[in-house]
């Protein structure tokens, strides 16, 4: 039998304080990150907000333990995801911004004379500073490489019904047999620079329709909120962002429990195990929220195995 692998690529995060300039550095390299067509000036302002940002970023990193949690669950994910698909694909992953990096799996994946590598990057949502930056790194490194494969790539996955149900699931555990009616619940997307989304990035639209469906799905299964929304987090320097933020959508509703759903990530990360479990949540409680919740990832839940292994044979 002809092999394959599943590869999953994602941003990564620091597996140490080392790695915590590291990954900064190499985020801000990245042009689908800073779009400045000068190679010069991306490094001028890159090199800035690294140096300004390293020290308080260590810090938040230092709260979780000393690394970001999302390299432990995507190991996980892949232990999982391979004992589903069996010994004729190899699953495996590559980050964009710390190691594993892509050239150590190309390494690893060409021992093996693989015919087809399905790559599956781990984000619902299509844009330019994730997907397209991750999938072009791996591509340009596997045509350096000597490896032949044809390479087959998904671009988005959040209109995938199991997926969905992956995150429907998470949500009812967070709930447990509390009255959803005492509670609103907000979908909170990573944002983006609005230049960005100017420029064409699919990102805001694909949240927007992500919310639609999902906001069907609790309408099916009865889980009746006091109300939806959607709010942006994460944003970063001085330029605009995405609206509303997080914050803004929060200083609307006080006063009522609110449930946080991180809608644009599938894997526990610093932005949900620091930005909303503590930062938001010391902000919630200064608004006089009576409770704040915060759903999981799915992370490496049985539902997203399956939804991965959906895609993976629709992918074929
Ligand atoms: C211009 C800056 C940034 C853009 C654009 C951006 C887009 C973007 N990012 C994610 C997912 C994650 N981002 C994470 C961390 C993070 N992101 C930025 C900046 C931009 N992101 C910074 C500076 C940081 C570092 C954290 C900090 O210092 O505050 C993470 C967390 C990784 C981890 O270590 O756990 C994720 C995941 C998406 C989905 C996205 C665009 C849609
Ligand atoms: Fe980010
Ligand atoms: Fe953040």
């Amino acid at each position: 039998m002809k092999k394959e692998a599943v590869i999953l690529l994602n941003m990564g995060g620091p597996n140490n304080l080392e790695e915590v300039e590291m990954f900064l550095k190499n985020m801000f390299a990245d042009k689908n990150i800073l779009t400045m067509k000068s190679n010069l000036l991306r490094k001028f302002i890159g090199g800035l907000i690294v140096f300004n940002r390293t020290e308080s970023s260590q810090e938040i990193y230092r709260q979780l333990g000393g690394k970001s949690p999302i390299v432990g669950h995507t190991k996980s994910l892949v232990k999982k995801l391979q004992e589903r698909l069996g010994e004729n694909v190899i699953v495996d992953f590559a980050m964009r911004y710390t190691p594993p990096f892509a050239p150590e799996v190309i390494d690893r994946i060409n021992k093996e004379k693989v015919q087809k590598i399905y790559l599956i990057p781990l984000y619902p949502q299509q844009s330019t500073t994730t997907i397209k930056s991750s999938l072009e790194d791996f591509e340009e490194n596997y045509h350096s490489s000597e490896g032949s494969a044809v390479l087959v790539e998904i671009k988005h996955f959040f209109e995938n019904k199991t997926y969905n149900k992956a995150i429907i699931e998470r949500i009812k555990e967070k709930m447990g047999s509390d009255d959803y009616n005492d509670f609103d619940i907000i979908f909170s997307a990573h944002g983006l620079p609005k230049k960005i989304v100017d420029a064409g990035d699919v990102y805001e639209r694909h949240v927007q329709k992500h919310v639609e469906i999902l906001k069907e799905m609790l309408k099916d299964e009865k889980m009746n909120f006091h109300a939806t929304h959607l709010a942006y987090q994460s944003k970063v320097g001085p330029m605009e962002w995405l609206k509303p933020s997080l914050q803004e959508k929060l200083e609307t509703i006080r006063n009522r429990g609110v449930i946080i759903f991180p809608i644009a990530f599938t894997i526990d990360n610093s932005e949900t195990d620091f930005e909303l479990e503590i930062e938001y949540r010391e902000i919630a409680e200064e608004l006089g929220f009576k409770e704040y919740r915060v759903c999981r990832c799915p992370n490496d839940s049985n539902l997203f195995i399956d939804a991965l292994e959906e895609i993976y044979n629709k992918m074929k």
